[in-house]
């Protein structure tokens, strides 16, 4: 339960235990992926099926993540796939980028009006890919609008994260969501978090930057980041409106 955000496992329960006034219906574990040779030995040896399982999930979930960082690349004209001597600095970083996978758990909950799973927020990275089993829960805002996701079986939701929006000097918009509980099913989701190297800067692609379209974004890294989520102003404004000019 340790209270280092840096720590490469991590258990607790609500969004942020030490700083939370009133907690979230929600238990979770948090698994930091690199480097897999250092972290492996300290995730849970208990269930003994959870390493393989949750080595074999990060594999495929990156290898997914990388396929949708080519393509969305692409869309922002940063890369040529049908070219594969082209592979780009931008593509590299995002490749050598972090990744953590997240469980969460939400019991049922007997008063489900009076708290949240997981209150609104943005995902901090650049992608997240997350499995949701049938328990209905998570929800988008959408044209001011809370939208829920209803769950499909063996699929995946792709969210975009604060990281890709700075990027893409906000071409991609990261979204808001938040997760409501149930009065009698428990529900389980996973998250596969994918985000730049940890000590990288985050900044809008100088190659998205010109007279027509200016930076519209501070750059910003993790420890900025860490910084912010433990400071009074956090309480009022998102870490991603704290990096807007305005
Ligand atoms: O449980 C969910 O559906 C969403 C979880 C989530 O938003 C997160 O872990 O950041
Ligand atoms: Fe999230």
């Amino acid at each position: 339960m340790s209270t280092d955000m840096r720590s490469p496992v991590r258990y607790g329960t609500s969004s942020n235990q030490n700083k939370d006034d009133i907690f979230c219906w929600r238990d979770f574990l948090k698994l930091s992926c690199q480097p897999l040779s250092d972290v492996l030995p300290l995730w849970p040896s208990s269930p003994v099926d959870l390493r393989q399982a949750v080595l074999d999930y990060s594999k495929n979930t990156k290898f997914l993540y990388l396929m949708l960082t080519e393509a969305i690349l692409e869309s922002l004209e940063l890369m040529d796939i049908t070219n594969n001597e082209n592979e780009n600095d931008e593509f590299r970083e995002f490749k050598d980028g972090s990744q953590l996978i997240v469980v969460n758990c939400y019991p049922a909950c007997p008063e489900p009006d009076l708290t949240l799973g997981l209150p609104p927020h943005s995902d901090y990275g650049l992608l997240t890919l997350l499995l949701q089993d049938e328990v209905q829960g998570l929800q988008i805002q959408y044209e001011g609008r809370w939208v829920t996701v209803e769950p499909l079986p063996d699929s995946l939701v792709v969210n975009i994260g604060d990281h890709l929006e700075i990027f893409s000097n906000g071409k991609y918009r990261s979204l808001i969501h938040r997760v409501l509980v149930n009065p009698s099913k428990s529900r389980i989701s996973i998250a596969s978090l994918h985000s730049l190297p940890f000590n990288s800067v985050v900044q809008p692609s100088p190659k998205l930057i010109n007279e027509d379209n200016p930076r519209r974004y501070l750059d910003t890294d993790f420890a900025s980041f860490l910084d912010y989520s433990s400071s009074s102003e956090s309480k009022r404004k998102s870490f991603l409106e704290s990096r807007k000019f305005t």
